[in-house]
């Protein structure tokens, strides 16, 4: 019988944690803040950053929106980056994706202070990462680790495979696996003979943003799934769910799987706002 591990309750004590952070904090002087920009009116966008400002709310940290049009030019997107980088009242940084198609999201996202980087995506965060050698870490990457880390107390010699490529997840996901000393393969959707490689692993990290990619017999027995996907699918009676990448009615055989929803998302959100504090600390340095 598959063991459900609750994502949304695992951030809950994150929460709890980051909560009494903020308040240290507090006493030394400091107001953690995040500010987060949304272009445009996308409506997905507009539910992240509506839970976002909730959850940061909650735990106490002071959350600034940014609002700007779907026309915005890429030089006003960056004269503002450039304002809150400025800023000392700001501590995280936090740009929605998607950006409209006139804006080059790796040169807006390259505009972000590292230290303010909250999501990590910053080369320079991506290269310390690469490295080891500290820095931000991405909400949801750490997000999967943490989960990881409530089911597996030995990951040295684990075989992980991560299905998904992109920079947001994927690849930052497979360098904190490699960390640990998994032996780790990264795949994608035209990996050739996927099945079968899914089917040695110990771990899988579904990211390829494919509803019910990962079927049962890509599963091997007492596997760990961590399934990323967050699928907007439409049902017979016309109602919009979110599933996953992994067919999990086919996974009864697997040890553990998060559910989607419930499961990696509201990590990547309590994620943030642990990075919030933590870049809200490189402050008081
Ligand atoms: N610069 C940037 N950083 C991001 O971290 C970022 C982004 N842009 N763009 C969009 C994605 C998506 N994302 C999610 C956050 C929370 C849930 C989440 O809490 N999901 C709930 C369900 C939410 C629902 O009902 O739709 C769950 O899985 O239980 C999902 C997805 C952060 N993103």
């Amino acid at each position: 019988m598959t063991a459900i591990l609750r994502g949304d309750l695992v951030a809950r004590e994150l929460d709890d944690a980051t909560r009494i952070e903020v308040e240290r904090l507090r006493a030394d002087g400091i107001d953690p803040s995040l500010a987060v920009v949304l272009v445009g009116e996308d409506p997905a966008s507009e539910i992240y950053v509506r839970r976002k400002r909730l959850a940061a709310e909650a735990v106490g940290i002071r959350s600034i929106e940014h609002r700007l049009g779907a026309a915005t030019s890429q030089q006003s997107l960056l004269a503002l980056i450039a304002t809150l980088n400025a800023d000392p009242g700001i501590h995280g940084i936090l740009v929605q994706l998607p950006l409209p198609p006139q804006i080059a999201s790796d040169e807006v996202l390259g505009a972000i202070t590292p230290h303010k980087d909250v999501d990590g995506f910053h080369p320079v965060n991506v290269g310390r990462l690469s490295t080891g050698t500290g820095g931000l870490i991405p909400c949801t990457p750490l997000g999967c680790m943490l989960l990881l880390d409530r089911v597996i107390a030995d990951f040295r010699g684990l075989k992980a495979v991560v299905i998904g490529k992109s920079n947001i997840v994927g690849k930052p996901v497979a360098m904190l696996l490699l960390e640990r000393e998994c032996t780790v393969t990264i795949t994608h959707i035209h990996t050739r003979g996927l099945p079968e490689i899914a089917r040695t692993a110990d771990i899988i990290v579904a990211a390829a943003g494919s509803p019910g990619l990962v079927r049962g017999d890509w599963v091997k027995p007492g596997a760990v799934l961590i399934d990323v996907g967050i699928n907007r699918i439409a049902r017979e009676d016309g109602k919009t769910v979110i599933v996953g990448d992994v067919a999990a009615n086919e996974c009864d055989h697997a040890a553990v799987l998060t559910p989607v929803p419930r499961g990696v998302g509201p990590m990547t959100i309590a994620c943030l706002l642990r990075n919030t504090v933590q870049a809200a600390r490189l402050a008081l340095a």
